[in-house]
Protein backbone atom coordinates (compact mmCIF):
# COMPACT_ATOMS: atom_id res chain seq x y z
CA UNK A 1 0.00 0.00 0.00
CA UNK A 2 1.31 3.15 -1.00
CA UNK A 3 0.77 6.76 0.59
CA UNK A 4 0.25 10.15 -1.40
CA UNK A 5 1.10 12.91 0.77
CA UNK A 6 1.35 16.75 0.77
CA UNK A 7 4.94 17.78 -0.46
CA UNK A 8 6.96 18.44 2.54
CA UNK A 9 7.61 21.99 2.90
CA UNK A 10 10.97 22.48 5.18
CA UNK A 11 12.11 25.94 6.24
CA UNK A 12 15.84 25.98 5.73
CA UNK A 13 18.80 28.66 4.36
CA UNK A 14 17.95 32.06 3.92
CA UNK A 15 15.01 34.34 1.70
CA UNK A 16 15.98 34.57 -1.76
CA UNK A 17 16.39 38.46 -0.71
CA UNK A 18 18.89 37.76 2.03
CA UNK A 19 20.60 34.91 0.00
CA UNK A 20 21.73 37.72 -2.55
CA UNK A 21 23.87 39.27 -0.11
CA UNK A 22 25.97 36.64 1.02
CA UNK A 23 28.42 35.26 -0.79
CA UNK A 24 28.43 32.16 -3.00
CA UNK A 25 30.74 29.98 -0.44
CA UNK A 26 27.16 30.92 2.15
CA UNK A 27 25.17 29.88 -0.27
CA UNK A 28 26.84 26.70 -1.01
CA UNK A 29 27.09 25.73 2.54
CA UNK A 30 23.55 26.59 2.44
CA UNK A 31 22.33 24.49 0.05
CA UNK A 32 24.10 21.84 1.80
CA UNK A 33 21.96 22.25 4.69
CA UNK A 34 19.11 22.49 3.11
CA UNK A 35 19.87 19.40 1.49
CA UNK A 36 20.54 17.58 4.92
CA UNK A 37 17.18 18.58 6.83
CA UNK A 38 15.32 17.55 3.76
CA UNK A 39 17.05 13.99 3.67
CA UNK A 40 16.83 13.97 7.65
CA UNK A 41 12.88 14.83 7.35
CA UNK A 42 12.67 12.26 4.68
CA UNK A 43 14.77 9.98 6.62
CA UNK A 44 12.50 9.96 9.39
CA UNK A 45 9.15 9.66 7.51
CA UNK A 46 10.78 6.67 5.73
CA UNK A 47 11.32 5.28 9.11
CA UNK A 48 7.67 6.28 10.83
CA UNK A 49 5.72 4.14 7.44
CA UNK A 50 8.24 1.29 8.28
CA UNK A 51 7.26 1.27 11.80
CA UNK A 52 3.51 0.98 10.52
CA UNK A 53 4.05 -2.51 10.17
CA UNK A 54 5.94 -3.40 13.92
CA UNK A 55 4.84 -7.10 14.59
CA UNK A 56 3.74 -8.39 11.14
CA UNK A 57 7.51 -8.36 9.48
CA UNK A 58 8.99 -10.39 12.03
CA UNK A 59 11.56 -11.40 11.82
CA UNK A 60 12.49 -9.66 8.97
CA UNK A 61 12.79 -5.68 9.45
CA UNK A 62 10.38 -3.32 8.68
CA UNK A 63 11.35 -1.03 5.99
CA UNK A 64 9.62 2.12 4.36
CA UNK A 65 10.46 4.28 1.39
CA UNK A 66 9.96 7.91 0.35
CA UNK A 67 10.56 8.38 -3.13
CA UNK A 68 11.25 12.44 -3.76
CA UNK A 69 11.03 14.37 -6.86
CA UNK A 70 14.28 16.48 -7.43
CA UNK A 71 12.49 19.24 -5.96
CA UNK A 72 12.20 17.44 -2.98
CA UNK A 73 8.92 17.35 -3.16
CA UNK A 74 7.14 13.32 -1.66
CA UNK A 75 6.22 11.68 -4.94
CA UNK A 76 5.37 8.51 -3.59
CA UNK A 77 6.06 6.24 -0.12
CA UNK A 78 5.30 2.46 0.85
CA UNK A 79 6.15 0.30 3.87
CA UNK A 80 6.74 -3.57 3.59
CA UNK A 81 3.21 -4.47 4.64
CA UNK A 82 4.54 -8.02 6.53
CA UNK A 83 7.04 -10.56 5.57
CA UNK A 84 6.90 -12.00 1.95
CA UNK A 85 5.39 -9.04 0.70
CA UNK A 86 5.85 -6.92 -1.94
CA UNK A 87 8.54 -4.16 -0.96
CA UNK A 88 8.33 -0.84 -0.05
CA UNK A 89 10.78 0.38 -2.68
CA UNK A 90 8.37 -1.28 -4.92
CA UNK A 91 5.38 -0.12 -3.80
CA UNK A 92 6.53 3.74 -3.82
CA UNK A 93 8.13 3.77 -7.33
CA UNK A 94 4.65 2.31 -8.43
CA UNK A 95 2.64 5.18 -6.51
CA UNK A 96 5.48 8.22 -7.67
CA UNK A 97 5.16 6.85 -10.86
CA UNK A 98 7.28 9.25 -13.80
CA UNK A 99 7.59 11.30 -10.72
CA UNK A 100 10.63 9.42 -9.45
CA UNK A 101 12.50 9.75 -12.73
CA UNK A 102 15.81 11.50 -11.51
CA UNK A 103 14.53 11.66 -8.18
CA UNK A 104 16.10 10.10 -4.42
CA UNK A 105 14.72 7.04 -2.69
CA UNK A 106 14.45 7.33 1.13
CA UNK A 107 15.17 3.99 2.79
CA UNK A 108 15.33 3.70 6.64
CA UNK A 109 17.12 0.74 5.71
CA UNK A 110 19.15 -1.01 3.12
CA UNK A 111 17.21 -3.65 1.66
CA UNK A 112 18.49 -7.56 2.46
CA UNK A 113 18.14 -8.92 -1.19
CA UNK A 114 17.62 -12.46 0.24
CA UNK A 115 18.12 -15.31 -1.50
CA UNK A 116 19.13 -13.52 -4.49
CA UNK A 117 15.63 -11.50 -4.63
CA UNK A 118 16.73 -8.49 -5.95
CA UNK A 119 13.35 -6.63 -6.60
CA UNK A 120 14.27 -3.60 -4.28
CA UNK A 121 17.06 -2.56 -5.89
CA UNK A 122 15.62 -3.26 -9.17
CA UNK A 123 12.46 -1.01 -8.73
CA UNK A 124 15.03 1.56 -8.05
CA UNK A 125 16.70 1.51 -11.20
CA UNK A 126 13.99 0.99 -12.87
CA UNK A 127 12.36 4.37 -11.63
CA UNK A 128 14.75 5.90 -12.88
CA UNK A 129 15.92 7.29 -9.34
CA UNK A 130 19.48 9.10 -9.59
CA UNK A 131 20.52 9.17 -5.58
CA UNK A 132 19.49 6.87 -3.06
CA UNK A 133 19.79 7.80 1.15
CA UNK A 134 19.92 4.99 3.05
CA UNK A 135 19.17 5.33 7.18
CA UNK A 136 21.16 2.44 7.96
CA UNK A 137 23.43 -0.33 6.44
CA UNK A 138 21.41 -3.75 6.78
CA UNK A 139 22.57 -5.49 10.61
CA UNK A 140 22.68 -8.65 9.53
CA UNK A 141 26.39 -9.53 8.53
CA UNK A 142 25.99 -11.72 5.07
CA UNK A 143 23.29 -8.94 3.64
CA UNK A 144 25.00 -5.94 5.18
CA UNK A 145 26.23 -3.62 2.03
CA UNK A 146 25.35 -6.02 -0.48
CA UNK A 147 22.14 -3.85 -1.49
CA UNK A 148 24.30 -0.67 -1.56
CA UNK A 149 26.99 -2.30 -3.46
CA UNK A 150 24.53 -3.48 -6.40
CA UNK A 151 22.97 0.32 -6.37
CA UNK A 152 26.26 1.43 -6.69
CA UNK A 153 27.19 -0.59 -9.64
CA UNK A 154 23.86 0.80 -11.27
CA UNK A 155 25.20 4.43 -11.27
CA UNK A 156 22.89 5.33 -8.32
CA UNK A 157 24.39 7.26 -5.99
CA UNK A 158 23.88 6.46 -2.72
CA UNK A 159 24.25 8.22 0.61
CA UNK A 160 24.54 6.39 4.19
CA UNK A 161 23.81 8.30 7.27
CA UNK A 162 26.45 8.51 9.39
CA UNK A 163 29.25 7.35 6.68
CA UNK A 164 27.71 10.16 3.44
CA UNK A 165 26.18 12.44 5.84
CA UNK A 166 27.01 13.67 9.06
CA UNK A 167 25.49 16.66 11.34
CA UNK A 168 22.82 16.72 14.40
CA UNK A 169 19.89 16.45 12.07
CA UNK A 170 21.34 13.35 10.11
CA UNK A 171 22.50 11.70 13.51
CA UNK A 172 18.32 12.24 14.74
CA UNK A 173 16.83 10.83 11.81
CA UNK A 174 19.80 8.08 11.91
CA UNK A 175 18.56 7.47 15.40
CA UNK A 176 14.81 7.00 14.73
CA UNK A 177 16.19 4.14 12.01
CA UNK A 178 17.06 2.30 14.66
CA UNK A 179 14.65 2.58 16.82
CA UNK A 180 11.95 1.67 14.41
CA UNK A 181 14.12 -2.09 14.08
CA UNK A 182 15.69 -1.85 17.47
CA UNK A 183 14.41 -5.39 18.14
CA UNK A 184 16.18 -6.61 14.62
CA UNK A 185 19.49 -4.74 16.09
CA UNK A 186 19.56 -6.04 19.63
CA UNK A 187 18.57 -9.60 18.75
CA UNK A 188 20.95 -10.28 16.38
CA UNK A 189 23.81 -8.32 19.01
CA UNK A 190 22.58 -10.49 21.98
CA UNK A 191 21.21 -13.49 20.32
CA UNK A 192 17.63 -13.29 22.57
CA UNK A 193 14.75 -11.86 21.67
CA UNK A 194 14.43 -7.75 21.76
CA UNK A 195 12.64 -8.18 25.62
CA UNK A 196 10.73 -5.32 26.31
CA UNK A 197 9.33 -5.02 30.51
CA UNK A 198 6.06 -3.66 30.63
CA UNK A 199 4.19 -2.53 34.06
CA UNK A 200 1.76 -0.62 35.73
CA UNK A 201 2.04 1.07 38.72
CA UNK A 202 0.28 3.39 41.60
CA UNK A 203 2.28 6.90 42.26
CA UNK A 204 3.80 5.07 45.11
CA UNK A 205 5.54 2.11 43.58
CA UNK A 206 3.26 -1.09 43.31
CA UNK A 207 1.83 -3.53 41.13
CA UNK A 208 -0.96 -4.40 43.41
CA UNK A 209 -2.42 -4.16 46.64
CA UNK A 210 -0.79 -6.19 49.43
CA UNK A 211 -4.01 -8.44 48.81
CA UNK A 212 -2.45 -9.14 45.48
CA UNK A 213 -5.07 -7.59 43.68
CA UNK A 214 -4.20 -5.32 40.91
CA UNK A 215 -7.26 -4.38 38.50
CA UNK A 216 -6.55 -2.21 37.43
CA UNK A 217 -4.23 0.57 37.57
CA UNK A 218 -3.78 2.06 34.80
CA UNK A 219 -6.73 3.69 33.03
CA UNK A 220 -8.45 2.26 30.22
CA UNK A 221 -6.38 4.32 27.51
CA UNK A 222 -2.83 3.39 29.04
CA UNK A 223 -4.44 -0.53 28.35
CA UNK A 224 -5.09 0.16 24.98
CA UNK A 225 -2.12 1.37 24.45
CA UNK A 226 -0.51 -2.20 25.96
CA UNK A 227 -2.22 -4.20 23.47
CA UNK A 228 -0.49 -2.25 20.98
CA UNK A 229 2.39 -2.87 22.53
CA UNK A 230 1.34 -7.03 22.71
CA UNK A 231 0.86 -6.53 18.74
CA UNK A 232 4.19 -5.52 18.19
CA UNK A 233 5.56 -8.83 19.97
CA UNK A 234 6.29 -12.46 19.38
CA UNK A 235 5.29 -13.32 22.49
CA UNK A 236 3.82 -12.35 25.92
CA UNK A 237 5.61 -13.92 29.15
CA UNK A 238 4.43 -14.19 32.33
CA UNK A 239 5.02 -15.67 35.53
CA UNK A 240 3.55 -18.56 37.43
CA UNK A 241 1.96 -15.96 40.50
CA UNK A 242 0.46 -13.61 37.74
CA UNK A 243 -1.27 -16.81 36.19
CA UNK A 244 -2.62 -17.74 39.84
CA UNK A 245 -3.11 -14.69 40.65
CA UNK A 246 -4.58 -12.56 38.17
CA UNK A 247 -5.78 -15.21 35.55
CA UNK A 248 -4.94 -13.25 32.78
CA UNK A 249 -5.68 -13.96 28.79
CA UNK A 250 -2.53 -11.80 27.32
CA UNK A 251 -4.42 -10.85 24.05
CA UNK A 252 -4.24 -7.73 21.94
CA UNK A 253 -7.22 -6.43 21.63
CA UNK A 254 -6.70 -3.69 19.61
CA UNK A 255 -8.35 -4.70 16.88
CA UNK A 256 -6.92 -6.31 13.37
CA UNK A 257 -3.22 -6.23 14.95
CA UNK A 258 -1.17 -9.06 15.60
CA UNK A 259 -1.71 -11.90 17.85
CA UNK A 260 1.56 -12.88 20.36
CA UNK A 261 1.87 -16.13 21.98
CA UNK A 262 1.29 -16.39 25.54
CA UNK A 263 4.18 -17.63 27.40
CA UNK A 264 4.17 -18.88 31.14
CA UNK A 265 7.04 -19.59 33.28
CA UNK A 266 6.71 -21.52 36.35
CA UNK A 267 8.80 -24.23 38.07
CA UNK A 268 6.77 -25.55 40.32
CA UNK A 269 4.16 -25.93 37.81
CA UNK A 270 1.52 -25.37 40.61
CA UNK A 271 -0.90 -23.72 38.33
CA UNK A 272 -5.07 -23.77 37.81
CA UNK A 273 -6.37 -26.40 35.89
CA UNK A 274 -9.19 -23.48 35.00
CA UNK A 275 -6.77 -20.70 33.37
CA UNK A 276 -7.60 -18.28 29.78
CA UNK A 277 -4.53 -19.14 28.79
CA UNK A 278 -5.75 -22.57 28.64
CA UNK A 279 -8.43 -20.83 26.36
CA UNK A 280 -6.89 -21.11 22.52
CA UNK A 281 -10.04 -19.65 20.81
CA UNK A 282 -7.40 -16.61 19.86
CA UNK A 283 -4.15 -17.75 20.36
CA UNK A 284 -2.18 -20.67 21.84
CA UNK A 285 0.62 -20.90 24.53
CA UNK A 286 3.66 -22.59 25.66
CA UNK A 287 4.86 -23.22 29.32
CA UNK A 288 8.08 -23.40 30.18
CA UNK A 289 9.35 -25.16 33.32
CA UNK A 290 11.95 -26.97 35.73
CA UNK A 291 12.70 -30.57 34.53
CA UNK A 292 10.84 -33.07 35.67
CA UNK A 293 8.03 -30.96 37.27
CA UNK A 294 4.42 -31.91 38.13
CA UNK A 295 4.58 -35.12 35.42
CA UNK A 296 0.90 -35.57 35.39
CA UNK A 297 0.73 -31.82 35.47
CA UNK A 298 2.14 -31.93 32.18
CA UNK A 299 -0.09 -34.46 30.55
CA UNK A 300 -3.13 -32.44 31.92
CA UNK A 301 -2.09 -29.74 29.90
CA UNK A 302 -0.62 -31.26 26.86
CA UNK A 303 -4.52 -33.17 26.75
CA UNK A 304 -5.82 -29.30 26.21
CA UNK A 305 -2.94 -28.65 23.49
CA UNK A 306 -0.23 -26.47 25.84
CA UNK A 307 3.03 -27.34 24.62
CA UNK A 308 5.31 -27.95 28.00
CA UNK A 309 9.04 -27.14 27.43
CA UNK A 310 11.45 -28.77 30.21
CA UNK A 311 14.30 -26.76 30.96
CA UNK A 312 17.63 -28.06 33.06
CA UNK A 313 18.03 -24.78 35.07
CA UNK A 314 14.83 -22.54 34.50
CA UNK A 315 16.06 -18.86 34.02
CA UNK A 316 14.58 -16.41 31.80
CA UNK A 317 18.48 -16.33 30.33
CA UNK A 318 17.89 -19.78 29.27
CA UNK A 319 14.37 -19.58 27.71
CA UNK A 320 15.10 -16.32 25.92
CA UNK A 321 18.08 -18.23 24.35
CA UNK A 322 15.91 -20.86 23.71
CA UNK A 323 13.10 -18.47 22.24
CA UNK A 324 15.79 -17.44 19.88
CA UNK A 325 16.61 -20.22 18.43
CA UNK A 326 13.02 -20.75 17.79
CA UNK A 327 12.91 -17.69 15.30
CA UNK A 328 11.39 -15.24 17.98
CA UNK A 329 12.19 -11.34 17.35
CA UNK A 330 10.46 -10.05 20.64
CA UNK A 331 8.89 -10.77 23.93
CA UNK A 332 6.77 -8.74 26.15
CA UNK A 333 7.58 -9.29 29.77
CA UNK A 334 4.16 -8.53 31.99
CA UNK A 335 5.37 -10.52 34.68
CA UNK A 336 5.36 -9.29 38.49
CA UNK A 337 8.37 -7.67 40.36
CA UNK A 338 9.93 -11.54 40.62
CA UNK A 339 10.62 -12.52 37.39
CA UNK A 340 11.31 -9.14 36.52
CA UNK A 341 14.05 -8.64 38.57
CA UNK A 342 15.13 -12.31 37.64
CA UNK A 343 15.17 -11.52 33.81
CA UNK A 344 16.89 -8.11 34.67
CA UNK A 345 19.62 -10.03 36.91
CA UNK A 346 20.53 -12.41 33.43
CA UNK A 347 20.89 -9.24 31.07
CA UNK A 348 18.29 -10.54 28.85
CA UNK A 349 15.95 -6.78 29.47
CA UNK A 350 16.41 -4.39 26.97
CA UNK A 351 13.71 -1.96 27.18
CA UNK A 352 11.55 -0.95 29.85
CA UNK A 353 7.77 0.65 29.38
CA UNK A 354 6.33 2.18 32.87
CA UNK A 355 2.83 3.44 33.20
CA UNK A 356 2.52 5.34 36.17
CA UNK A 357 -1.05 6.20 37.34
CA UNK A 358 -1.69 8.96 39.60
CA UNK A 359 -3.31 7.27 42.25
CA UNK A 360 -1.73 5.70 45.90
CA UNK A 361 -2.52 2.15 47.24
CA UNK A 362 -0.10 2.28 50.27
CA UNK A 363 0.63 -1.15 51.91
CA UNK A 364 4.26 -2.37 53.18
CA UNK A 365 4.11 -5.56 51.77
CA UNK A 366 2.12 -4.80 48.43
CA UNK A 367 4.45 -6.11 45.38
CA UNK A 368 6.50 -3.66 43.54
CA UNK A 369 7.72 -3.51 40.05
CA UNK A 370 10.97 -5.27 40.35
CA UNK A 371 12.21 -7.57 43.47
CA UNK A 372 15.27 -8.13 44.55
CA UNK A 373 18.53 -7.13 42.50
CA UNK A 374 21.14 -7.24 45.37
CA UNK A 375 21.93 -3.44 44.99
CA UNK A 376 22.73 -2.08 48.10
CA UNK A 377 23.84 1.92 46.78
CA UNK A 378 21.92 3.89 44.67
CA UNK A 379 25.00 4.57 42.43
CA UNK A 380 24.51 1.10 41.44
CA UNK A 381 20.81 2.23 40.35
CA UNK A 382 20.36 1.36 36.24
CA UNK A 383 19.74 4.15 34.43
CA UNK A 384 17.77 3.92 31.70
CA UNK A 385 18.94 5.55 28.09
CA UNK A 386 17.02 7.36 25.82
CA UNK A 387 14.27 8.22 28.30
CA UNK A 388 10.52 9.07 26.44
CA UNK A 389 8.01 10.79 28.77
CA UNK A 390 4.32 10.32 27.30
CA UNK A 391 0.84 11.34 28.80
CA UNK A 392 -1.12 8.46 28.31
CA UNK A 393 -4.79 9.27 29.22
CA UNK A 394 -4.38 10.31 32.95
CA UNK A 395 -1.23 8.22 33.63
CA UNK A 396 2.68 8.71 32.48
CA UNK A 397 4.18 6.55 30.50
CA UNK A 398 8.28 6.25 31.17
CA UNK A 399 9.90 3.89 29.04
CA UNK A 400 13.68 3.55 28.18
CA UNK A 401 16.27 1.75 27.17
CA UNK A 402 18.04 -0.83 29.52
CA UNK A 403 21.28 -1.58 27.45
CA UNK A 404 21.93 0.95 24.47
CA UNK A 405 21.39 -0.41 21.18
CA UNK A 406 24.37 -2.01 20.07
CA UNK A 407 26.55 -1.28 16.63
CA UNK A 408 24.69 -2.89 13.99
CA UNK A 409 27.72 -4.64 13.24
CA UNK A 410 31.14 -4.22 15.24
CA UNK A 411 33.74 -3.95 12.91
CA UNK A 412 36.91 -4.88 14.99
CA UNK A 413 39.16 -2.57 15.41
CA UNK A 414 36.97 0.25 15.10
CA UNK A 415 36.57 2.26 11.99
CA UNK A 416 38.63 4.86 13.38
CA UNK A 417 41.44 2.44 13.86
CA UNK A 418 41.16 0.32 10.48
CA UNK A 419 43.31 2.29 8.19
CA UNK A 420 45.75 2.04 10.84
CA UNK A 421 46.47 -1.57 11.52
CA UNK A 422 45.63 -2.32 7.61
CA UNK A 423 45.22 0.63 5.04
CA UNK A 424 44.03 -2.01 2.69
CA UNK A 425 40.72 -2.55 5.08
CA UNK A 426 37.99 -0.10 3.97
CA UNK A 427 35.80 0.45 7.01
CA UNK A 428 32.09 0.06 6.39
CA UNK A 429 32.56 -1.74 3.09
CA UNK A 430 34.91 -4.38 4.05
CA UNK A 431 33.72 -8.06 4.94
CA UNK A 432 34.26 -9.53 8.32
CA UNK A 433 36.37 -12.84 8.03
CA UNK A 434 35.61 -14.64 11.69
CA UNK A 435 37.52 -17.58 12.25
CA UNK A 436 38.02 -19.76 15.80
CA UNK A 437 37.89 -23.54 15.24
CA UNK A 438 40.83 -24.89 13.57
CA UNK A 439 38.09 -27.11 11.27
CA UNK A 440 36.83 -23.17 10.41
CA UNK A 441 37.50 -22.16 6.67
CA UNK A 442 40.19 -19.88 8.02
CA UNK A 443 40.49 -21.71 11.03
CA UNK A 444 44.38 -22.52 10.14
CA UNK A 445 44.38 -18.58 11.92
CA UNK A 446 43.90 -19.67 14.79
CA UNK A 447 46.35 -20.22 17.08
CA UNK A 448 45.57 -23.95 17.40
CA UNK A 449 46.55 -24.85 13.96
CA UNK A 450 49.01 -27.92 14.36
CA UNK A 451 51.70 -25.50 12.35
CA UNK A 452 55.25 -25.68 14.05
CA UNK A 453 57.41 -23.27 14.53
CA UNK A 454 61.06 -22.92 15.10
CA UNK A 455 61.49 -19.88 17.90
CA UNK A 456 63.77 -19.62 20.74
CA UNK A 457 63.63 -21.14 24.00
CA UNK A 458 64.70 -19.30 27.42
CA UNK A 459 68.18 -19.84 26.20
CA UNK A 460 68.36 -18.31 23.09
CA UNK A 461 68.49 -21.35 21.36
CA UNK A 462 66.41 -21.87 18.67
CA UNK A 463 63.47 -25.03 18.94
CA UNK A 464 60.71 -26.75 17.79
CA UNK A 465 56.99 -25.72 18.62
CA UNK A 466 54.52 -27.55 18.02
CA UNK A 467 51.99 -24.69 17.67
CA UNK A 468 51.95 -21.13 18.52
CA UNK A 469 50.07 -21.82 21.29
CA UNK A 470 52.73 -24.32 22.34
CA UNK A 471 55.13 -21.52 22.19
CA UNK A 472 53.28 -18.50 23.69
CA UNK A 473 53.88 -19.00 27.69
CA UNK A 474 53.96 -16.56 30.42
CA UNK A 475 56.67 -18.79 32.65
CA UNK A 476 59.70 -18.78 30.06
CA UNK A 477 62.54 -17.21 31.72
CA UNK A 478 61.24 -17.45 35.27
CA UNK A 479 64.02 -18.63 37.53
CA UNK A 480 61.70 -21.47 39.47
CA UNK A 481 62.20 -25.03 38.86
CA UNK A 482 58.31 -25.27 38.85
CA UNK A 483 58.02 -22.57 36.18
CA UNK A 484 60.98 -24.50 33.84
CA UNK A 485 58.83 -27.90 34.43
CA UNK A 486 55.94 -26.05 33.40
CA UNK A 487 57.56 -24.25 30.50
CA UNK A 488 58.89 -28.08 29.59
CA UNK A 489 55.31 -29.65 30.06
CA UNK A 490 53.54 -26.92 28.09
CA UNK A 491 56.14 -27.87 24.89
CA UNK A 492 55.84 -31.11 25.16
CA UNK A 493 51.69 -31.29 25.21
CA UNK A 494 50.42 -33.64 22.98
CA UNK A 495 47.97 -30.97 21.47
CA UNK A 496 47.26 -27.21 21.55
CA UNK A 497 44.32 -27.68 23.61
CA UNK A 498 46.25 -29.33 26.28
CA UNK A 499 49.79 -26.69 26.07
CA UNK A 500 46.71 -23.89 26.54
CA UNK A 501 45.02 -26.17 29.28
CA UNK A 502 48.38 -26.64 31.21
CA UNK A 503 49.29 -23.30 30.96
CA UNK A 504 45.97 -22.06 32.43
CA UNK A 505 45.43 -24.08 35.44
CA UNK A 506 48.98 -23.55 36.28
CA UNK A 507 48.59 -19.54 36.13
CA UNK A 508 45.57 -20.89 38.77
CA UNK A 509 47.59 -22.39 40.89
CA UNK A 510 50.80 -20.29 40.96
CA UNK A 511 50.27 -16.69 39.43
CA UNK A 512 53.45 -16.22 41.16
CA UNK A 513 55.12 -17.83 38.76
CA UNK A 514 54.02 -15.55 35.09
CA UNK A 515 56.80 -13.57 34.01
CA UNK A 516 56.75 -10.43 35.92
CA UNK A 517 56.65 -8.06 32.60
CA UNK A 518 54.00 -10.81 30.90
CA UNK A 519 51.29 -8.35 30.12
CA UNK A 520 54.00 -5.04 28.50
CA UNK A 521 55.35 -8.25 26.00
CA UNK A 522 52.90 -10.75 25.24
CA UNK A 523 51.61 -8.87 22.12
CA UNK A 524 55.74 -8.72 20.90
CA UNK A 525 55.63 -12.33 21.83
CA UNK A 526 52.70 -13.20 20.03
CA UNK A 527 53.55 -11.23 16.69
CA UNK A 528 56.67 -13.18 16.77
CA UNK A 529 55.20 -16.20 16.75
CA UNK A 530 52.51 -15.07 14.19
CA UNK A 531 55.11 -13.94 11.82
CA UNK A 532 57.47 -17.22 12.13
CA UNK A 533 54.23 -19.16 11.26
CA UNK A 534 53.08 -17.06 8.45
CA UNK A 535 56.56 -16.90 6.89
CA UNK A 536 57.40 -20.29 6.77
CA UNK A 537 54.55 -21.88 5.16
CA UNK A 538 54.11 -20.33 1.86
CA UNK A 539 50.52 -21.61 1.83
CA UNK A 540 49.30 -19.99 4.96
CA UNK A 541 50.82 -16.68 3.74
CA UNK A 542 48.96 -16.78 0.59
CA UNK A 543 45.75 -17.55 2.80
CA UNK A 544 46.21 -14.11 4.60
CA UNK A 545 47.34 -12.45 1.48
CA UNK A 546 44.08 -14.13 -0.26
CA UNK A 547 41.85 -11.80 2.61
CA UNK A 548 43.34 -8.47 1.42
CA UNK A 549 41.00 -6.35 2.35
CA UNK A 550 38.88 -7.94 4.82
CA UNK A 551 38.58 -7.66 8.77
CA UNK A 552 39.68 -10.83 10.23
CA UNK A 553 38.07 -11.17 13.71
CA UNK A 554 39.36 -14.24 15.96
CA UNK A 555 35.24 -15.31 17.05
CA UNK A 556 35.80 -15.97 20.44
CA UNK A 557 32.94 -15.93 22.80
CA UNK A 558 35.24 -16.18 25.90
CA UNK A 559 38.52 -14.81 25.33
CA UNK A 560 37.63 -10.89 25.44
CA UNK A 561 41.65 -9.61 24.52
CA UNK A 562 42.51 -11.73 21.36
CA UNK A 563 38.92 -12.47 20.62
CA UNK A 564 36.19 -10.70 19.44
CA UNK A 565 33.90 -11.68 21.90
CA UNK A 566 30.44 -12.69 21.71
CA UNK A 567 29.04 -9.61 20.49
CA UNK A 568 31.73 -7.38 19.24
CA UNK A 569 32.98 -6.00 23.26
CA UNK A 570 36.60 -8.33 22.94
CA UNK A 571 39.53 -6.41 21.63
CA UNK A 572 40.37 -8.57 18.95
CA UNK A 573 44.17 -8.64 18.90
CA UNK A 574 44.75 -11.84 17.24
CA UNK A 575 42.87 -10.70 14.12
CA UNK A 576 44.50 -7.00 14.50
CA UNK A 577 47.93 -8.76 14.43
CA UNK A 578 46.94 -10.94 11.83
CA UNK A 579 45.95 -7.93 9.55
CA UNK A 580 49.03 -6.11 10.66
CA UNK A 581 50.92 -8.96 9.45
CA UNK A 582 49.20 -9.11 6.19
CA UNK A 583 49.68 -5.83 5.25
CA UNK A 584 53.59 -5.88 6.44
CA UNK A 585 53.96 -8.77 3.66
CA UNK A 586 52.02 -6.81 1.08
CA UNK A 587 54.38 -4.12 1.53
CA UNK A 588 57.20 -6.58 1.31
CA UNK A 589 55.70 -8.06 -1.83
CA UNK A 590 55.25 -4.17 -3.66
CA UNK A 591 58.48 -3.44 -2.80
CA UNK A 592 60.31 -6.15 -3.73
CA UNK A 593 58.45 -6.67 -7.33
N1 LIG B 1 0.59 -4.01 37.56
C1 LIG B 1 1.24 -4.80 36.75
O1 LIG B 1 1.76 -4.37 35.73
C2 LIG B 1 1.37 -6.23 37.09
C3 LIG B 1 0.98 -6.68 38.31
N2 LIG B 1 1.14 -7.99 38.63
C4 LIG B 1 0.80 -8.39 39.99
O2 LIG B 1 1.99 -8.88 40.61
C5 LIG B 1 1.67 -9.92 41.52
C6 LIG B 1 2.51 -11.13 41.17
O3 LIG B 1 3.87 -10.81 41.26
P1 LIG B 1 5.02 -11.92 41.28
O4 LIG B 1 4.77 -12.90 42.34
O5 LIG B 1 6.29 -11.19 41.32
O6 LIG B 1 4.74 -12.64 39.89
P2 LIG B 1 5.62 -13.14 38.66
O7 LIG B 1 4.83 -12.95 37.42
O8 LIG B 1 6.95 -12.51 38.69
O9 LIG B 1 5.74 -14.64 38.96
C7 LIG B 1 6.72 -15.21 39.80
C8 LIG B 1 6.81 -16.65 39.44
O10 LIG B 1 7.52 -16.81 38.23
C9 LIG B 1 7.95 -18.15 38.13
N3 LIG B 1 9.36 -18.27 37.79
C10 LIG B 1 9.85 -19.15 36.89
N4 LIG B 1 11.15 -19.07 36.81
C11 LIG B 1 11.54 -18.10 37.62
C12 LIG B 1 12.80 -17.57 37.93
N5 LIG B 1 13.92 -18.00 37.36
N6 LIG B 1 12.84 -16.57 38.83
C13 LIG B 1 11.71 -16.11 39.38
N7 LIG B 1 10.47 -16.59 39.12
C14 LIG B 1 10.39 -17.58 38.24
C15 LIG B 1 7.67 -18.79 39.50
O11 LIG B 1 6.45 -19.47 39.29
P3 LIG B 1 6.03 -20.80 40.09
O12 LIG B 1 5.79 -20.30 41.49
O13 LIG B 1 4.79 -21.22 39.40
O14 LIG B 1 7.16 -21.74 39.99
C16 LIG B 1 7.50 -17.58 40.40
O15 LIG B 1 6.72 -17.84 41.52
C17 LIG B 1 0.21 -10.17 41.38
O16 LIG B 1 -0.45 -9.52 42.43
C18 LIG B 1 -0.16 -9.52 40.07
O17 LIG B 1 -1.47 -9.05 40.08
C19 LIG B 1 1.68 -8.89 37.76
C20 LIG B 1 2.07 -8.49 36.51
C21 LIG B 1 1.97 -7.12 36.08
N1 LIG C 1 -2.88 -4.56 36.43
C1 LIG C 1 -2.51 -4.04 35.27
C2 LIG C 1 -1.82 -4.81 34.30
N2 LIG C 1 -1.54 -6.12 34.56
C3 LIG C 1 -1.05 -7.04 33.55
O1 LIG C 1 -2.03 -7.32 32.59
C4 LIG C 1 -2.41 -8.69 32.70
C5 LIG C 1 -3.88 -8.86 32.42
O2 LIG C 1 -4.06 -8.83 31.03
P1 LIG C 1 -5.44 -9.20 30.33
O3 LIG C 1 -6.03 -10.35 31.07
O4 LIG C 1 -5.09 -9.55 28.93
O5 LIG C 1 -6.29 -7.96 30.40
C6 LIG C 1 -2.01 -9.07 34.09
O6 LIG C 1 -1.82 -10.43 34.27
C7 LIG C 1 -0.73 -8.35 34.24
O7 LIG C 1 0.30 -8.98 33.53
N3 LIG C 1 -1.45 -4.21 33.13
C8 LIG C 1 -1.75 -2.92 32.87
O8 LIG C 1 -1.41 -2.41 31.81
N4 LIG C 1 -2.43 -2.20 33.78
C9 LIG C 1 -2.82 -2.67 34.96
O9 LIG C 1 -3.43 -1.95 35.72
Amino acid sequence: MALSSPPMRVSCGPTPAAATTRSNNNNKNNNFLCSHALDAVHIRRAAELADKSAGFTSPHPNFGCVIATQSGKVAGEGFLYAQGTRPAEVLAAEAAGNFSRRGTAYLNMEPGDCHGDHAAVSALVQAGIERVVIGLRHPLQHLRGNSIRALRSEGLQVHVLGEDLNGKLIEEARKSCLLVNAPLICRAASRVPFSVLKYAMTLDGKIAASSGHASWISSRTSRNRVFELRGRSDAVIVGGNTVRRDNPRLTARHGGGHMPMRIVMSQTLDLPEEANLWDFSDVSTIVVTQRGARKRFQKFLASKGVEVVEFDILNPREVMEYFHDRGYLSVLWECGGTLAAAAISSGVIHKVFAFVAPKIIGGKNAPTPVGELGMVEMSQALDLIDVCYEQVGPDMLISGFLQPIPDATPVIPSVDETYEIDPTVTPYESRIIFFYKTWDPYGAFSNFSPHAIKMPDASGDYATWLSVEHYYQKFVGVDDPVARDGVENIKSAKSPEEAARIGRSMQRQQPDLVRSDWESVKIEVMYRALKCKFSIYPHLNSMLLSTAGSVLVEASPHDLFWGGGRDGEGLNYLGRLLMQLRSEFLGESHTSS
